[in-house]
């Protein structure tokens, strides 16, 4: 919502000022964007497609600056997803023949469910470092680290498997490692005394980018290993593809460029997963670069505020967020030509 309100306020002022960009920019606001975009990103990408538009790059929410996500890592990073994650909702059901509770039979629907929803939340889907940006925005930031780190993270082609575990010990940095699992609905039962005769639950997976949606749900389908319990998918996407962050890269080195000059204290700007979902996924027809980064710092603690309790941005965290969008329409208006990449900053 704050990145709406900001992109809408950085034009604002560019307008006041009499700005004439010399190149075309659109900015896609979708209305449903929190309920999968079916109805406004989609539509609006299939326009600009009816209409024969190709864009240079898509820059939409999805990353930020981290800080303190790492243990050992002291500064924080800026971290530009240059893919996302896939997601399936599947929904899980058992049919029985319904009863009176007094003389329950040896398993129920819910019995059942419940144990097969259990069996997926007690094995993880398998850890895939190596596969994605993340190995990439590691070896960026390895010099970035105190001895010993910068030495593992420097040589992960000995270290991986020791990194690769110590990810997984926080629920944050274990979503990049790994598809996730999250039972998110569960239904049965509407009498105290009946045995139902359905049980139904859903869990939304998260698929990392080294895998697809038919490898995770021959997944599921091995580890839940019961015929009475039916599969329906309600819905999947593959995980979109990586886009470009070489110096060739344009959307790339813009961002990165208007990075470093609104946040002068950053050092590190490397490419990342997004492991939630954006609109910009209803857009790979119109481009092959697609970036996710809000120009706001995010810390651990903040975490669980996005979509939770008392979401909120500071006023001078707006602000920003307004300079760097009104810098970065005028840096991607200025030059057509990637800016070199500076090692040193
Ligand atoms: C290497 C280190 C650390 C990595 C830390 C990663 C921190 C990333 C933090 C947040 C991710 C936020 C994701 C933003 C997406 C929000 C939009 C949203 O909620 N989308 C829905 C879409 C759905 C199709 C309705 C979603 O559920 O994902």
């Amino acid at each position: 919502m704050s990145l709406m309100c900001a992109i809408l306020q950085a034009l604002e002022l560019l307008l006041i000022r009499n700005y004439i960009p010399q190149r075309s920019f659109f900015i896609a606001l979708g209305h449903d964007e929190e309920v999968s975009g079916v109805n406004g990103a989609q539509k609006i990408s299939a326009l600009l497609q009816a209409r024969g538009i190709q864009l240079a790059f898509i820059v939409d929410e999805g990353s930020f600056l981290l800080d303190g996500f790492i243990p050992n890592l002291q500064k924080p990073f800026a971290m530009v997803a240059v893919s996302e994650k896939g997601a399936i909702n599947l929904m899980l059901q058992v049919n029985m023949t319904p009863g009176h509770s007094s003389a329950p039979p040896k398993e129920t629907s819910i019995g059942i469910l419940a144990a097969a929803v259990s069996r997926l939340e007690q094995t993880p889907m398998p850890n895939m470092f190596g596969g994605g940006p993340l190995k990439m925005a590691l070896q960026q930031l390895a010099n970035e680290f105190p001895f010993p780190a910068n030495i593992v993270l420097s040589n992960l082609w000995l270290f991986q498997p020791l990194v690769s575990r110590l990810m997984e010990r926080n629920y944050i940095t274990n979503a990049l490692v790994r598809t996730t699992t999250a039972l998110t609905m569960f239904n049965a039962g509407v009498k105290v005394n009946v045995i139902p005769p359905v049980a139904q639950a859903t869990i939304n997976f998260r698929i990392h980018p080294a895998q697809t949606v038919q490898e995770v749900l021959k997944l599921a389908k091995d580890i839940v290993a019961d015929d009475r319990i039916q599969f329906h998918v309600l819905n999947a996407f593959d995980p979109l593809p990586v886009s470009p962050s070489d110096d060739q890269a344009l959307g790339y080195q813009l961002l990165r460029q208007t990075i470093q000059s609104v946040f002068p204290e950053v050092n590190i700007v490397a490419p990342g997963t997004c492991i939630g979902n954006t609109d910009s996924r209803h857009y790979t027809n119109l481009t092959t670069g697609i970036y996710r980064f809000n120009p706001i710092y995010l810390q651990p603690q903040s975490f669980s505020s996005i979509h939770g309790i008392n979401e909120k941005i500071s006023v001078q965290a707006y602000e920003t967020q307004v300079k760097f969008i009104f810098e970065f329409i005028q840096n991607a208006d200025a030059d057509p030509r990637p800016v070199p990449h500076l090692h040193e900053l």
